[in-house]
């Protein structure tokens, strides 16, 4: 469901004297259906980068990128689009939504999108945000004032409220207290078991443990050992 191949990335800084950052090369690796893979290694190896070039933010330098049959390194941005809104899921790190929007409208807007009727998108979404123990007074109001736990939940009832056969995933559990973390472990192996591909980011080593199947060491595909 994910294959990386022979991927390098490197950023030209216009805005420095065109410094030219190396931050991987011959990166590979591979996600398959009903799998979750963690990326791991130090600080700055290059971990978002490399979920942000799957994701199709960012430009791969070379080599390729193929989420669910999209070659994601030379699509369209209309195919990206696409991808993302039938196939690729992703819960960031951090939530990013227009203000004023209800949260449950936030939560079930992958559904709309994909034209789920209004009264059954916003039922799966109530009752995932019910899960992830979001109080139903706050479902009617923005989430720009929520605490940064209610937050993540939010962002992850998102992600996770259609069935995306591949999912990213960004520090699912970081700023959770333990009863909610329960419930985002969970959804993860709910997720694998209806077959989902699934890459994640997990600074909670037991989280890992618990949910991924393997892990992919970016720091291998530091450029010096990567072009030797
Ligand atoms: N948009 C960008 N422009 C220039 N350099 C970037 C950009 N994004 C990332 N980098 C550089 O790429 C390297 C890898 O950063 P990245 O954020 O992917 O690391 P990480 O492994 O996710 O780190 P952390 O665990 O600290 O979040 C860093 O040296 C960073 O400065």
């Amino acid at each position: 469901m994910i294959e990386v191949e022979g991927l390098g990335k490197r950023f030209v800084l216009h805005n420095q004297g065109g410094a030219v950052i190396e931050v991987m090369a011959g990166a590979h690796l591979r996600v398959g259906r009903g799998e979750c893979v963690a990326l791991t290694g130090a600080s700055g190896a290059g971990k978002s980068t490399l979920m942000r070039m799957i994701h199709g933010n960012y430009r791969a330098s070379e080599g390729r990128i193929v989420v669910a049959g999209v070659d994601v390194a030379r699509a369209e941005p209309r195919e990206i689009i696409r991808l993302r809104r039938e196939r690729l899921g992703h819960v960031s790190q951090f939530l990013r939504v227009v203000p004023r929007v209800p949260a449950r409208e936030v939560v079930a807007e992958p559904l709309l999108a994909l034209g789920v009727g209004r009264d059954e998108a916003l039922g799966r979404a109530g009752a995932l945000m019910a899960r992830l123990n979001i109080p139903e007074a706050l479902w009617s109001l923005s989430p720009t004032t929520f605490s940064g736990g209610e937050q993540q939940r939010v962002n992850i009832a998102r992600g996770f409220v259609h069935g995306f056969p591949v999912l990213l995933l960004d520090e699912p559990t970081a700023s959770l207290d333990p009863a909610n973390r329960e419930v985002v472990l969970s959804l993860i192996a709910e997720a694998k078991a209806r077959g989902a591909a699934i890459l994640g980011i997990f600074h909670d080593a037991a989280a890992r443990a618990r949910v991924c199947d393997r892990e992919v060491d970016v720091g291998a595909f530091a450029p010096a050992r990567g072009a030797a």
